[in-house]
């Protein structure tokens, strides 16, 4: 399935440090950050080659368990194989993705305040976590 964290405690201007190594031959990843798996701040999602999309991040929130509208971004900062370091923070008005050489910003749909929910899904394998 993937790495789940709950009962998480997060504020804005906080960030969520997620170190990891995406599969050689990735087709697919994604790390959701919220309330729990129906409720998502943001669902940051880089497709290799799944769903049709080659080589596009697609964000989206998730509300009561519906999809949003997809947010497909256009820079695309990641390699099969990839050891990659991701931070999330967010306000009271956007969720931040930081990578050493990217940034993606993704808006707080829900007004979400807190995050309490992680979890890393597909081809990835997370090596460490940090929150500071
Ligand atoms: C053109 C008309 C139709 O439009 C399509 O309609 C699809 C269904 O709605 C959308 O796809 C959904 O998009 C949503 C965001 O919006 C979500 O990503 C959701 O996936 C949830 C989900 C997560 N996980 C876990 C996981 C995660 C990453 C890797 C793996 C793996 C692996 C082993 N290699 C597994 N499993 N499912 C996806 O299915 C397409 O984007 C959308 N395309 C466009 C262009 O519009």
């Amino acid at each position: 399935k993937g790495l789940v964290v709950t009962q998480l405690d997060i504020e804005p201007g906080e960030c969520i440090k997620v170190k990891g190594k995406i599969e050689s031959d990735a087709e697919g990843f994604a790390v959701n950050v919220g309330k729990d798996s129906n409720t998502l701040l943001l669902h940051f999602n880089p497709r290799f080659d799944c769903h049709g999309d080659v080589n596009t991040i697609v964000c989206n929130s998730k509300e009561d368990g519906v999809w949003g509208e997809e947010d497909r971004k256009a820079d695309f900062p990641f390699e099969h194989g990839d050891k990659v370091e991701i931070c999330i923070s967010f306000d009271e008005t956007e969720a931040t993705v930081k990578l050493p050489e990217a940034e993606f910003k993704f808006p707080n749909r829900l007004g979400m305040a807190k995050i309490e929910y992680l979890a890393v899904e597909g081809d990835f394998k997370v090596k460490s976590i940090k929150f500071s």
